[in-house]
C-alpha cells in the first residue's frame, strides 16, 4: 500500500545557502496490515522520512524520488487532493501528545471534530460516539475526560486519547512517532499495547519510529536499520537478529543487551488490561 522509492531529501540554509542532503534515496514497501519499525540513532532520518510522507518536510526542504500510497504518488502535482488523501489516509502519532490537540478546546470536541460524519452527526450521538472511542483505548470515566482540557489530563491519557483520534479518522496508515518517549515507564508500555493492538484490530499499516530495537522488533513485522539519513538493512526481527548484514546493525543489537536474552522473540509488552492510574486529573 505504501511505496517509498529512492527518496531524498535535502534542506538548505537560509542563511548561507548551503545545501545538506539528510536523506540519501531510501527506499522500502509497506504492505497492507503490515507495521514496519524503523529504528537508528538519534539524527538518522526517522523523523524526516516520516514528515516527508506526511508532507510536513521544513519549508526550505526539497524532496526527490517518489512516495506512492495505493498508486498516488504524494510527492506528485495535484495540491489540493493530495493534501485530501493525506488528511484522510494519514495519521500521526507523535512525541507529545500536546501538539496534536489544541489546548483551548475540550478532549470532547477534539474527537468530534476529528469524525469523518461529525457534521451530520446529532450532538448527542456524536458525544456517544466519542465516549464510545475513549472506551476502547481503555478509558473508563470517559464523561470527565471529555469535558477536560488537555492540561488536566496526563501524558498517557492524552496520548490514548490521540490514539482513539486516529482511529475514528479510519485511516490507512499510522505513522507513530516515539509515541512513548515523554511517557513514564509503566505508561509507556500500556499506551504502545494499546497501540498495537487497534492498529491490529482496525488493520491498519504502520510505520514506528524508535531507538527501541527491542520494541520494534515485538511490535513490527519487519525492521528498516537507519543510519546517517540511509536505511542500512531491512528484515524480519528474526533476520535482523540472526543474520545482521551490517556492523551497525551487530552494534546496534550489542548495544541492547536484553534483546532477545534467550534466544527467543519477545512478547508484546504490557498485553494486560489496562489501568488509569497515571491519570493525574
Ligand atoms: N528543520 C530542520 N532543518 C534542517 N535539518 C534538520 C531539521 N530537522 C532535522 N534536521 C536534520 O536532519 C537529520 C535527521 O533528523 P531526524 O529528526 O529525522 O532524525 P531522527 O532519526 O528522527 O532522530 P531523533 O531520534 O533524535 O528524533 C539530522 O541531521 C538533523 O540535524
Amino acid at each position: 500500500m505504501l511505496q517509498v522509492d529512492s527518496l531524498v531529501l535535502t534542506v538548505t540554509d537560509p542563511d548561507s545557502g548551503q545545501a545538506t542532503e539528510i536523506l540519501h534515496g531510501n527506499s522500502f514497501t509497506l504492505g497492507s496490515g503490515e507495521a514496519l519499525g524503523l529504528v537508528g540513532e538519534s539524527g538518522s532520518g526517522k523523523s524526516m522520512t516520516l514528515k516527508c510522507i506526511l508532507g510536513i518536510e521544513p519549508s526550505s526542504a526539497r524532496v526527490e524520488g517518489s512516495i506512492e500510497l495505493d498508486g498516488t504518488d504524494l510527492l506528485g502535482s495535484g495540491g489540493e487532493e493530495l493534501r485530501r488523501i493525506r488528511a484522510n489516509d494519514l495519521a500521526l502519532i507523535s512525541q507529545n501528545p500536546h501538539g496534536s490537540l489544541n489546548p483551548v478546546l475540550p478532549v470532547g470536541r477534539f474527537l468530534i471534530e476529528g469524525m469523518s460524519d461529525a457534521r451530520s452527526l446529532p450532538a448527542a450521538q456524536a458525544r456517544t460516539r466519542a465516549a464510545e472511542l475513549l472506551r476502547q483505548v481503555g478509558i473508563d470515566d470517559t464523561e470527565r475526560v471529555l469535558r477536560s482540557y488537555p492540561h488536566q489530563l496526563s501524558g498517557g491519557m492524552l496520548q490514548r486519547v490521540v490514539i482513539a483520534g486516529a482511529m475514528s479518522g479510519d485511516p490507512k496508515l499510522l505513522l507513530a512517532d516515539e509515541p512513548t518517549t515523554a511517557l513514564d515507564v509503566t505508561t509507556q508500555a500500556e499506551v504502545v499495547a494499546i497501540l498495537d493492538e487497534k492498529r491490529r484490530e482496525h488493520g491498519l499499516s504502520m510505520i514506528y519510529v524508535t531507538h527501541d530495537l527491542d520494541l520494534a522488533a515485538a511490535i513490527c513485522d519487519r525492521l528498516a536499520v537507519m543510519k546517517d539519513g540511509e536505511i542500512l538493512e531491512i528484515g524480519t526481527p528474526e533476520e535482523i537478529r540472526d543474520r545482521p548484514k551490517t556492523e551497525y546493525t551487530r552494534a546496534l543489537m550489542s548495544a541492547r543487551p536484553q534483546l532477545y536474552p534467550d534466544g527467543a522473540p519477545q512478547p508484546a509488552p504490557g498485553t494486560g488490561p489496562l489501568t488509569n492510574t497515571e491519570d493525574r486529573a
